[in-house]
């Protein structure tokens, strides 16, 4: 049914985009006459590559590439070879310059909001929500950020990281004990939800919370278009449900910390109600920064460990000396004894092997940014109002900045790396503002795992695909067997 609607609306958009074009044919001869224009278009040197027919431009070509995950080698590459590390395209109806390296991620990210604001499409918006922190701006988006940050600064990892302990060990007791194959992806998404649910807001995950939440993110790239039966209509009902949901336990919070005068607990839930009550924020920023925050947070960081897991898989001497690091700390601590921020910290080698594997494989490839003013960059100009792509790739699989940029070596993260080079996580003012958290759950996870079960994947080279965030194909099934160390 799905595809039948996607090959439909393909259909649906090339016919558009024909009408379109001899439409903008018409224009053309109207605006060769007139000289304005000419002289206008004269004075800016717009960056080269083709903007391809009017609204859909190449947007075909790069969902193919992103589907295949391959927007690399299959959209940009060829595009840079050809252009260079700047070329103008159109994507989903928009004008839009794509850019590539550190220079290029230092300057857009770094002038978010003097020069671009970030820009999501139309349906990422209606279902994320107007008030969430990526549409806001300026002071509002400084104020819900101070909010987030409070619950993950280092007082609130200190509380968190013995949380997700417990949240990983009580899953790997229900989910893993017993099994002898285990779906990685699909169980730690299932775990990355419930550590942001119960962790970070202190909400219980109820049965069908999850696949509430997998409705909307199938219609966050979809045509926004509200028929029955669409991928985005069915995306917004679930919208819908989570909102009632959430509506009525941010109610209640307000009612227990105004009528009893419940302390704020650390939770962000309630600094976020404790914002509310003080009238910083509005009941509906409330509820789009939970929702914003949850999609944020599990899909990443489930792909990240995922791919973790494929890299330790394919480089047993890494896999050897990160076991090793785990070890020394597991006997460090008492029977019992729970991990601290402390032990994360001591959790080096396992970190540099998880940055590596986000160069490799980084759960979020890049994003789009909107000109707000005409832009001048590398002597070419962005109009006001097109679109930007950075992306992760083009400086993480750059020679210049990681030699031999396709192999995998964690020792590279041995040195610090110079800023802008390495951005899984962005940069800028919008740099991501769960990164602690990602953090500790990606090392929390590994460590229970490689000490507690040994491990193998059952398709060793299965297949990451994008829809629209990217996940093995197979959903990565592991075989295991308790480990007793
Ligand atoms: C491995 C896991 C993660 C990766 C790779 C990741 C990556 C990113 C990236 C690239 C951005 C910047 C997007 C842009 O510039 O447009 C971002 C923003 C953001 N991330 Fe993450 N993220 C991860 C986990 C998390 C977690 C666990 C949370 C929340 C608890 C979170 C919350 C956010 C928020 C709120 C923003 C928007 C910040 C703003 O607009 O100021 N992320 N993330």
């Amino acid at each position: 049914m799905a595809l039948e609607m996607n090959f439909f609306l393909s259909i649906l958009l090339s016919l558009l985009s024909i009408l379109l074009y001899f439409i903008s044919l018409i224009h053309k001869n109207k605006n060769n006459n007139n000289n304005n224009n000419k002289n206008r278009s004269k004075k800016k040197k717009l960056p080269p590559g083709d903007l391809g027919l009017p609204w859909i431009g190449e947007t075909l070509e790069f969902y193919r590439a992103q589907r295949n995950n391959r927007i690399f080698e299959e959209f940009v590459q060829p595009r840079t070879t050809k252009h260079g590390t700047i070329f103008k395209t159109r994507l989903i109806g928009s004008p839009t310059v794509v850019v590539s390296g550190a220079a290029a991620n230092r300057f857009f990210l770094s002038n978010e909001f003097k020069l671009v604001v970030s820009s999501w499409p139309s349906a990422s918006v209606q279902l994320m929500g107007k008030n969430s922190i990526m549409e806001k701006q300026g002071d509002h988006h400084r104020c819900i950020r101070a909010v987030i940050a409070a619950s993950l600064s280092c007082s609130g990892l200190e509380t968190l990281v013995p949380k997700i302990c417990n949240s990983v060990e009580v899953h790997l007791n229900t989910h893993w004990q017993g099994q002898e194959t285990i779906g990685l992806f699909r169980s730690t998404k299932v775990l990355t939800f419930s550590i942001v649910f119960e962790c970070l807001f202190g909400i219980k995950v109820e049965p069908g919370m999850l696949e509430m939440f997998e409705r909307v993110l199938e219609g966050v790239f979809a045509p926004p278009v509200e028929f029955p039966g669409s991928k985005f209509w069915r995306a917004k009902k679930a919208r819908m449900e989570i909102e009632r949901m959430l509506v009525n336990i941010v109610r209640n919070k307000r009612k227990e910390m105004e009528m009893e005068g419940e302390e704020e607990d650390g939770m962000l839930l309630s600094r976020l109600v404790a914002s509310l009550i003080r009238g910083e924020i509005k009941e509906e920023e409330v509820l789009d920064n939970i929702v914003l925050l949850v999609f944020a947070a599990h899909d990443t960081t489930s792909f990240a460990i995922a791919m973790v897991c494929r890299m330790l898989a394919h480089h047993p001497n890494c896999y050897e000396r990160l076991l090793q690091e785990h070890i020394e700390i597991m006997d460090s601590k008492k029977q019992g004894e729970t991990l601290t921020l402390e032990d994360t910290h001591k959790m080096k080698y396992t970190w540099q092997v998880a940055r590596e594997s986000m160069r490799l494989f980084p759960p979020i490839f890049g994003s789009f940014r909107k000109a707000i003013v005409d832009i001048e960059y590398e002597g070419f100009t962005i109009p006001k109002g097109w679109k930007i792509l950075w992306t992760t790739y083009g400086s993480h699989y750059d020679p210049q900045n990681f030699s031999d940029p396709l192999s995998f070596d964690p020792s590279r993260f041995e040195e610090p790396v110079p800023p802008y080079v390495f951005v899984p996580f962005g940069g800028g003012p919008r740099i991501c503002a769960g990164y602690q958290l990602a953090k500790s759950n990606i090392l929390v996870f590994l460590h229970f795992m490689v000490t507690r079960y040994n491990w193998s994947l059952v398709h060793p080279d299965e297949p990451i695909t994008i829809d629209p965030l990217p996940f093995p194909y197979h959903g990565m099934p592991i075989k295991i067997a308790p480990k007793f160390l």
